[in-house]
Order: structure tokens, then C-alpha cells, then sequence
């Protein structure tokens, strides 16, 4: 699923017009409609609806969709906040659309806004995508108040006053949304941790936007979802061996975190790998060859860290390296010396990452090869220095795989999947239980699995992750967040698959 810029979105909206025939006061009262059904899954008649409507298109859906709730037996007060003489051609004819009794409440000044209870409802349609300055004055202050209000906020398309696609200024005051429910297509700016107190949980709605225009617009954010994974997914074949599913070698553990190295290992082994080699330092071997009989185990020569390469290294499809490794100085050699002899795929995590990003010298043999790393935000910045926001992480992101020609999962709730060429794919699986340690040590073991099976660097890296969140969240069914260990998301790893492969009705 792709997402547009604000821009776009507006192109998207001409374009169906022109496309369908239809009136942009049709399309805006899909928009509402679309807008009220959820809206009527979620909140009873009983509550009181307070409509807040900005002087643009969205104002003009706020007022749509107050004559439907009204018509739904909602108690609904619709409010126009500010001067609406240069208001929108829709939102006029949708204020002429009100019946008699639903009369709207002229804000111009912001006590004109009255005390909310914990039990009303407010839905912001002040401003959506096309804001074009930070809100400042009446609308700011009338924003302050809502969000100091105990109501619970529904936005239209976008909070008011977040930027859809850049920073939004600091002086600007944002909507603290509830729930924001987006049009046709979710935006860049809901994808972002920064936002989490504004954006809340948000929704995607279909109001028909013509899906000819969205195929052909240029982006190069996505959205992953189940039916874009589902295609790429390879079915295992009657007459296959193990052979035929890839040798991986996992270089992960030391002293005090062999743990790493073991979830990593059956994480991988859930995966689907033919054949699974762990090389683990020497006090490591009892521990992984008692929790994964499936693996077979090679030791170090050093008794508490990763210090040498197995003599066989070419033998292994793909090599994951770096959970529970430490950065010690042998370490780092290892790295060096893998870095500078094997042309296998290789997948970086954790202290690997963190020996490569304090070494400009091993940066500098990143070059040409085929690389996955999957840093967490700090993992991140050792690799590509302090960034300043959200967005500037993204541009790092970019930029970093583009210069390397590597793939990387920047982890997070929306784990964002940067591709050398420019591209960013946003996962959509996985909630909060997964923020407990050793589930980022699975998810190298998933992606390793999976490039040993022949999946390219970019499908490994969209479904690995996709199937990780996916095993979280149905995992989320029986244990719940809190309780959430990494062995609850691998021990539902073959779920997760099943659910890929099978899809449940
Ligand atoms: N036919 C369409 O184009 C559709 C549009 N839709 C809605 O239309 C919205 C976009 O509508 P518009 O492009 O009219 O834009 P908005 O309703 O977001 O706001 C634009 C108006 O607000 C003013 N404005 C912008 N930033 C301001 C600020 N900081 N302080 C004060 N005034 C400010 C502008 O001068 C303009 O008058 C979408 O978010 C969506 O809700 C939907 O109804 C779907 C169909
Ligand atoms: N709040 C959250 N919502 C969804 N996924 C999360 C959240 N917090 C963490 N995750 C996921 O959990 C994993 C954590 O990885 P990482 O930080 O490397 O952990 P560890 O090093 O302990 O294994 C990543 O896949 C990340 O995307
Ligand atoms: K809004």
C-alpha cells in the first residue's frame, strides 16, 4: 500500500472526480459517510457529538458528517471556528445541508468553546491536508482547549494542525487525537513515533479514490500489508530436502547472553531453514546444543567471545551475525574479517552493528556487498550519527542505504525498511508486548531463515519482519502485552505462518 503526500492525495481527489464524473460534493460525502461508519461502530447514540469544522474541505466533511450522525439519533452540536466568509465552495453547501434544528455554534473567541465532560465526544474537522501554515491564534487556542478537555477526540483525515509529510513547526499547536481516521490511504506523519500523542489509534477508511491514479503515483513510502507478503511467499514443494531450504550460520551469544544466540537459533528454526550451523563461544556449547537440538553448534576457540570465522565459511547460504556478541577487540577482528572475505548475504544486528558503526574502517568495506542490518533507533544513529526528528531519521535512513546499497529494518513500533534505492517500507504488524528483550534477537534469526531460502534481501527483510509482528499479535491473544516474552512471539511463529499461508476466513 502506497502513501501519497498531501499533494497528492489532492491530485487523487481531482483525478476521481474527473474520472467517475462525480461532484467534489459527492465525493465529500463518501468522506462522511465513510467517516460515520465508523464512527457509529465505535461511539453510542447516547453520546453528545461535538462537532468542531475548520473554513476548508475538511470543516466541510465535519459538517457532512454532523447532519448523518444527527440523522443516526447522535446528539449533535456542530461549531464554525473562525471567519468562514472565504470558506470552501463544499463546506458551504454542506452548511446550507443542515436541517433547522442542527444550527451551528459561531466560535470567535475561544470561551465561545464550552466546558467539555470525560463523557462527550468531540470530532476535530478543523484542518486536514490542506493546512498550509502553523495553527497559531483563535484555531490554536480552540485547539488547546479541546485537548485540555477530558472529551475523547476523533480527527478527520489528520489531527489538526500536524503536517502530514514534514516536521510540523513547534509553535504550531495539534489536535491530541483519540482516534484519527484517514481517508483512502494512511499518511507518512501517522507512522511516526513522534506523533503517538496526537495521531492515537488511527484508521484507514475507503471513500473509491481512483486506484488507476494511486498505482501510477511516484512514492517511495509504502505500507506493508498481509496480501502484499501473501504474494511473495515461496510454498514448500513435495519432492524438497532440507538441502533445498538453505545452510544458515548464526555467529550470536557470549559470556551472559548465550540466551541471544538461542533465540535467535529457534526463531530461525521456526523459519523454515534447511539446515541450521550456531557458532558460539566454548561456554555456550552445552547451553545451545541442550535448548536446540535442531542446530548443530560449532565452538570458538575463545571460551566467552566470538573471536574467529568457522574454516568452512562459504559453505553457508547466509551468515546473521551479532546477538549477545559484545564488542570486545577479537570480536571486532572477526568482523573485519568477515566483512572483508565473504560475498554471502549477511544480516547485522545489535553489537555487530555497533562494532561497524564505531569503525569508519569497516564501514568503508561495506561496499557492494549484500547486507541486511537491523538496528534499533540508538543502534541507528552509532551507525549514521545524532539525527534531530523522526523525519531527519528517515532521510538518514535513506541516505544510508542508498550510499551502502544495503537494506535496513530501522526497528520501532512501524518498523521502517529502508532499500538501496531510496524506497522505505512501514510494517504494520506487532504491538507494544514486543518491546521486551531478546524479540529483536528472534527477528534476526526470522530474516536470516529467510534469505537462506532464496528470498531476495528485500522480501526477507518485509516478510521476516511482517511475520515477527504478526506472531506478536496473535501471541497478544493469549498472553496479552504485558506478559509478552520473545520465546511467546517465536513459540508463535508457526501460527504466524499458517495465517500466511492459510488465510482464516
Ligand atoms: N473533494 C475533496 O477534495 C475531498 C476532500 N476531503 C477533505 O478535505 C480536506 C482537505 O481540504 P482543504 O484542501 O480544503 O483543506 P483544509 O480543510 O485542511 O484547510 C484549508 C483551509 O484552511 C486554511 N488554513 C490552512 N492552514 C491554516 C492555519 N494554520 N490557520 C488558519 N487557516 C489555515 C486555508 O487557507 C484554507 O482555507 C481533507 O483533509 C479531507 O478532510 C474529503 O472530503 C475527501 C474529498
Ligand atoms: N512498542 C512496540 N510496538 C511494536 N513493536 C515493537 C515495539 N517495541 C519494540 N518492538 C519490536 O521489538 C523488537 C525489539 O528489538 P530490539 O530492540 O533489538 O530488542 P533486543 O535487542 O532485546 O532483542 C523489534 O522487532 C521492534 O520492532
Ligand atoms: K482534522
Amino acid at each position: 500500500m502506497k502513501i501519497l503526500t498531501a499533494a497528492q492525495t489532492r491530485e487523487a481527489d481531482a483525478y476521481t472526480i474527473r474520472e467517475e464524473g462525480i461532484s467534489s460534493t459527492d465525493l465529500m460525502e463518501r468522506a462522511a459517510k465513510a467517516f460515520t461508519g465508523w464512527f457509529e461502530n465505535k461511539f453510542q447514540p447516547s453520546e453528545e457529538v461535538h462537532v468542531f469544522c475548520g473554513p476548508g474541505n475538511n470543516g466541510g466533511d465535519g459538517l457532512a458528517a454532523a447532519r448523518l450522525l444527527h440523522e443516526r439519533k447522535y446528539k449533535v452540536q456542530p461549531y464554525i471556528v473562525g471567519d468562514v466568509s472565504k470558506a470552501s465552495d463544499d463546506f458551504n453547501v454542506n452548511l446550507k445541508r443542515l436541517p433547522q434544528e442542527l444550527q451551528p455554534i459561531h466560535v470567535e473567541q475561544p470561551s465561545a468553546v464550552p466546558e467539555l465532560t470525560d463523557t462527550a465526544c468531540v470530532v476535530d474537522a478543523l484542518f486536514g491536508t490542506g493546512l498550509n501554515r502553523p495553527v497559531t491564534g483563535l484555531y490554536g487556542e480552540v485547539i488547546r482547549k479541546l485537548n485540555s478537555s477530558g472529551a475523547t477526540i476523533t480527527s478527520i483525515d489528520i489531527p489538526s494542525g500536524l503536517y502530514s509529510d514534514s516536521q510540523t513547526p513547534e509553535e504550531g499547536a495539534i489536535t491530541r487525537a483519540n482516534y484519527t481516521i484517514s481517508f483512502e490511504l494512511p499518511k507518512l506523519a501517522f507512522l511516526l513515533p513522534q506523533h503517538e500523542n496526537f495521531v492515537g489509534e488511527w484508521h484507514v477508511v475507503p471513500i473509491g479514490l481512483s486506484q488507476k491514479f494511486i498505482a501510477e503515483a511516484k512514492s517511495d513510502l509504502y505500507c506493508t500489508k498481509q496480501e502484499d507478503v501473501q504474494q511473495f511467499l515461496k510454498p514448500r514443494k513435495k519432492f524438497s530436502h532440507k538441502g533445498l531450504y538453505g545452510h544458515a550460520l548464526l555467529l550470536c551469544g557470549g559470556y551472559g547472553k548465550m540466551g541471544a544466540a538461542v533465540l535467535a537459533a529457534r526463531a530461525c528454526l521456526r523459519s523454515g531453514i534447511g539446515l541450521l550451523t550456531v557458532q558460539v563461544p566454548q561456554a555456550g556449547y552445552p547451553i545451545l546444543q541442550t535448548a536446540v537440538p535442531e542446530a548443530m553448534t560449532l565452538t570458538d576457540k575463545n571460551r566467552k567471545h566470538l573471536s574467529e570465522l568457522p574454516l568452512e565459511i562459504d559453505k553457508f547460504d547466509v551468515i546473521g551475525i551479532g546477538p549477545g556478541i559484545g564488542t570486545e577487540r577479537v570480536t571486532k577482528t572477526a568482523i573485519g574479517q568477515l566483512l572483508a572475505t565473504t560475498s554471502h548475504p549477511i544480516v547485522l544486528d545489535a553489537d555487530a552493528i555497533n562494532i561497524v558503526g564505531a569503525s569508519e574502517k569497516l564501514k568503508a568495506q561495506l561496499f557492494k556487498k549484500k547486507l541486511i542490518f537491523t538496528p534499533h533507533p540508538k543502534e541507528f544513529e552509532r551507525l549514521v550519527g545524532k539525527v534531530k526528528n523522526d523525519y531527519d531519521r528517515m532521510q538518514h535512513l535513506r541516505e544510508f542505504c542508498q550510499e551502502y546499497g544495503c537494506y535496513v529494518a530501522l526497528k520501532g513500533s512501524h518498523t521502517a525498511i529502508g532499500t538501496p534505492e531510496g524506497k522505505v517500507h512501514f510494517n504494520t504488524t506487532g504491538n507494544a508486548g514486543l518491546a521486551t528483550g531478546g524479540t529483536g534477537d528472534a527477528l534476526t534469526g526470522v530474516i536470516t531463515a529467510l534469505v537462506g531460502q532464496k528470498y531476495t534481501l528485500e522480501e526477507a527483510c518485509r516478510l521476516g519482519v511482517f511475520v515477527h509482528g504478526l506472531a506478536a499479535d496473535l501471541a497478544l491473544q493469549t498472553v496479552g502485552d504485558i506478559a509478552m516474552t520473545a520465546s511467546d512471539v517465536i513459540d508463535h511463529l508457526p501460527r504466524a505462518f499458517l495465517h500466511l499461508t492459510q488465510p482464516l476466513p
